[in-house]
């Protein structure tokens, strides 16, 4: 039976020594920390992804160099799975693990035990492709990484600098290859050309939408959307902003879509771009996530969030489906997270199921499964739609009795193909509320109108220990500390439309504060008050209790 290849473990694990000070955690968005700090996770990491694509019978296996929305100094790397889907749960611990080994000796150790327990055929081939972000930390770490690679024999294939999406599509796309169920040309090029064949096929004999401001984040996504811009041409007018990829410091600074929604406000630099009336859209780091906004008559900024985009397309959805004949058999839901504005909870509920899950994309992306097509967006932007298989092969066979229903049908067939179901994609996405506003005659002031937002307020609470805060009910109600709910409940019934949940963060040191409630004062002083009660609960100094906190 072959065995580890440990010579050359063992020399390239003594070229990427762990910090001993440090602790890594593979967590809700994989490895992410300062980037200078990365370089042995990162190596590690290259090794598991090499077992991780044995274990799969030698399907290949995404690796992703990205810290997202983060500040630019900080890095990260997540795991891909041969679908196209974020890295199965069991494995997370395993990559802790490893990431943890103080030493050579100790790596070893643990990749024999995870050969064992895992139960990996070493003999199977190993694949691998990987990609990055445009962070100045990115090359060094991928030079770790191919390290990792070449220390247990992977074939890897370099996907360069590219988005997350990208990189999620190109794994499924190069696992599904000559099958039925191929997912595209397993290349950049195959991705623009599937993304804006469908496009100009669902906007054709309809307006040609005006120009969309799109704000890159001075990220990957400027690269990617330059790109896609040339695919489509005239059929969807572009303006880049924030594409300054290459200077030192720009990357998420002041714009994206995690500025926007927690600023709630225009990127600065675009005050001066932006006319009364326009619509805009902003990518984050690693292009998964989009926030929309326009400017109305009067010049005041309006936000189209994750809420937004959930509601205008589950909405366009449903109405298709009906159109084609098909909602006796073809049911569509949505999935959220307790942060979705309750005003679109309302909105979604009034009209198809609804279902509440744990924060984190996974969670999101698994419960959609249970739907034919499922619908998920977080409130920050990041979401998708997926069409079960058995759905896909529905639409493929299904006999329109009319022209109409043959319309419908197609248009339903074409957004299967415009839309990245593996996960959430900023570009696929903003495509696709670009083919919703076009059927339906919108501009952003009728989107908007689709439901009025609750005034809403996030707060986060620092606090000694996060993880003895524990919650229930997709994380809407505390179990620990005791007495801490009841608490939030005889606050929360005093104001009107009042919802306030608390729970620990998973990405951040922090405990989160939501709240909201019919007047923005209202909600901030809710936000505030709960605020409070979890600092002084969780044993908060006193003397360093923000002023803020009622
Ligand atoms: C309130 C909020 O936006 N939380 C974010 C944030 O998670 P936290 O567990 O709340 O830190 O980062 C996650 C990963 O990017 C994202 O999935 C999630 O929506
Ligand atoms: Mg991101």
């Amino acid at each position: 039976m072959a065995g580890l290849p440990l010579e050359a473990i063992k020399s390239f694990s003594d070229a990427h020594p762990k910090p001993s000070e440090l602790h890594f955690q593979y967590g809700t968005a994989g490895f992410r920390t300062l980037g200078n700090t990365l370089d042995s996770v990162i190596f590690r990491v290259g090794i598991l992804a090499g077992l991780r694509s044995k274990k799969m019978d030698g399907r290949t296996i995404g690796v992703m160099v990205t810290a997202s929305h983060n500040p630019e100094q900080d890095n990260g790397v997540k795991l891909v799975d041969p679908r196209g889907e974020m890295l199965e749960a069991s494995w997370e611990a395993h990559a802790t693990v490893l990431a943890n080994a103080p030493t050579t000796d100790a790596l070893v150790e643990a990749l024999e035990a995870l050969v064992i327990n895992a139960k990996i055929d070493l003999s199977k081939p190993s694949r691998v492709v990987y990609a990055r972000d445009t962070r100045p930390s990115g090359p060094a770490l991928i030079s770790a990484l191919e390290d990792g690679f070449k220390a247990l024999g992977v074939e890897a294939r370099d996907g360069g600098i590219t988005t997350t999406p990208i990189l999620h599509y190109l794994v499924k796309a190069i696992n599904t290859k000559g099958s039925s169920e191929s997912y595209g040309e397993d290349s950049e090029e195959g991705y623009y050309t599937k993304l804006s064949e469908s496009f100009k096929k669902l906007i054709s004999g309809r307006t040609k939408p005006s120009p969309l401001v799109i704000d890159c984040a001075n990220g990957v996504g400027a690269h990617a959307a330059a790109k896609l811009s040339t695919y489509l041409g005239e059929s969807l007018p572009m303006i880049l902003e924030n594409t300054a990829t290459s200077t030192t410091g720009t990357l998420n600074d002041s714009c994206g879509a995690d500025y926007v929604k927690t600023m709630q406000r225009l990127p600065p630099n675009l005050v001066n771009v932006m006319k009364p009336g326009q619509r805009a859209c902003s990518l984050d780091g690693d292009a998964d996530r989009l926030m929309y906004y326009y400017l109305d008559e009067r010049g005041l900024f309006h936000m189209l969030d994750g809420d937004k985009i959930a509601a205008l397309v589950a909405a366009f959805i449903v109405e298709l489906v009906k159109l084609a004949g098909l909602d006796s058999e073809v049911k569509v839901g949505v999935v959220q997270t307790a942060y979705a504005n309750g005003a679109s909870t309302k909105y979604l509920a009034e009209r198809l199921p609804v279902k509440c899950v744990p924060t984190g994309v996974k969670h999101l992306h698994h419960a959609a499964e249970n739907y034919n097509i499922g619908v998920y967006f977080e409130a920050n932007g990041h979401g998708t739609v997926i069409f079960s298989p058995k759905t896909q092969e529905k639409l493929a066979q299904h006999e329109p009795s009319t022209p109409a229903q043959s319309t419908a049908l197609n248009h339903l067939i074409n957004l299967t193909q415009l839309i990245n179901q593996t996960v959430g994609d900023a570009l696929s996405d903003m495509l696709l509320v670009e083919v919703v506003l076009a059927h339906k005659s919108y501009s952003g002031v009728e989107w908007n109108s689709l439901y009025a937002d609750l005034p809403n307020r996030l707060v986060k609470v620092v606090v000694s220990d996060r993880n003895s805060f524990k919650t229930e009910d997709a994380e809407r109600r505390l179990v620990n500390p005791p007495g801490l709910q009841a608490k939030i409940d005889e606050l929360v019934q005093r104001y009107e439309a009042g919802r306030s949940f608390v729970r620990p963060s998973g990405t951040e040191d922090v405990v989160r504060v939501y709240a909201e409630a019919a007047v923005k004062a209202q909600a901030d002083e809710l936000a505030f008050r709960v605020a409070g009660l979890v600092y002084d609960e969780a044993g908060g100094d006193a003397s360093k209790r923000p002023k803020e906190f009622l």
